[in-house]
């Protein structure tokens, strides 16, 4: 579905990605984790389309690059870390936005596309601020209202940077439990930072260090302190608790 062959991107003189291949299948969920600066965003925006990179991506058989924006959007969702709220649309209206796309620009949203949209407001605990402006909830209820509409686009590849970085632990559970359930029928792939969400939601964990990929596989290969230490910097113990990986630091 996706393949990556030799990607690399640079900033000025300092690079970035390095010569990055990976091959992503049609539907799962991919956890992209890796320290501070390890090149996860970049290469999240660049299988995007976001970044100009060297190399190819390629997407269901076509150059990213040579999709245009609408074309993009059919075949992927990115959802970034950091989306920011320059405008006081309501949560719904945000949500709605996303319903709409498919849309001319002059036809209004109909009745059950606002049912749809509420519908997923619903699921992801936020259906209390639907009428409330976005740049006024809480950064939790704000990223839920986020993945929310990432939902409605209902698009083939989700990629997501941090999604659950605001969420307390229900959520995050919810929230990832959600991404487990949609990789049955879609490609997810998700920039992780908490190395204790992985087991048991993702099926695959890419650690990235210094611009390249250092370790693929499932979590019970890929969270091995051998693997982390060095990588991280830090100590860790591995410990196994009601049936999933959890990592101590
Ligand atoms: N637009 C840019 N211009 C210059 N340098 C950049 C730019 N974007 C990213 N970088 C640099 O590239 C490196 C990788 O950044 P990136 O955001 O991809 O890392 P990351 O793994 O997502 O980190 P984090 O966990 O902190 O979010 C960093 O050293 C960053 O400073």
């Amino acid at each position: 579905m996706i393949s990556l062959q030799e990607v690399s991107v640079s900033f000025g003189q300092k690079p970035c990605i390095q010569g990055v291949s990976l091959e992503l299948e049609e539907t799962g969920a991919i956890a992209l984790i890796g320290p501070n600066g390890a090149g996860k965003t970049t290469l999240l925006r660049a299988i995007a389309g976001l970044q100009e990179a060297e190399g190819r991506v390629v997407l269901d058989g076509a150059a990213v690059s040579g999709l245009s924006v609408k074309e993009r959007a059919q075949k992927l969702t990115y959802l970034g870390n950091s989306e920011e709220v320059v405008f006081d649309f309501s949560a719904l209206e945000c949500v709605l936005m996303a319903v709409a796309a498919g849309r001319g620009f002059f036809e209004l949203e109909s009745e059950a596309d606002v049912a749809k949209a509420r519908q997923a407001l619903e699921v992801l605990g936020v259906a209390h601020v639907a009428d409330q402006a976005l740049n006024t909830l809480s950064s939790g209820e704000r990223q839920r209202v986020w993945i929310a509409r990432t939902l409605l686009k209902n698009a083939p590849v989700w990629l997501l940077d941090e999604p659950t970085s605001n969420l307390d632990i229900k959520y995050q559970r919810r929230v990832l439990e959600f991404f487990k359930e949609e990789s049955k029928e879609r490609l997810v792939v998700a920039v992780m930072h908490d190395l204790n969400a992985l087991d048991g939601f993702f099926e695959r964990v890419v650690l990235m260090h210094e611009g390249r990929i250092v370790a693929d596989g499932p979590p019970s290969d890929v969270l091995e302190p051998a693997i982390l230490e060095p990588v991280y910097g830090t100590r860790i113990q591995r410990l196994q608790a009601d049936g999933r990986l959890a990592i101590l630091w």
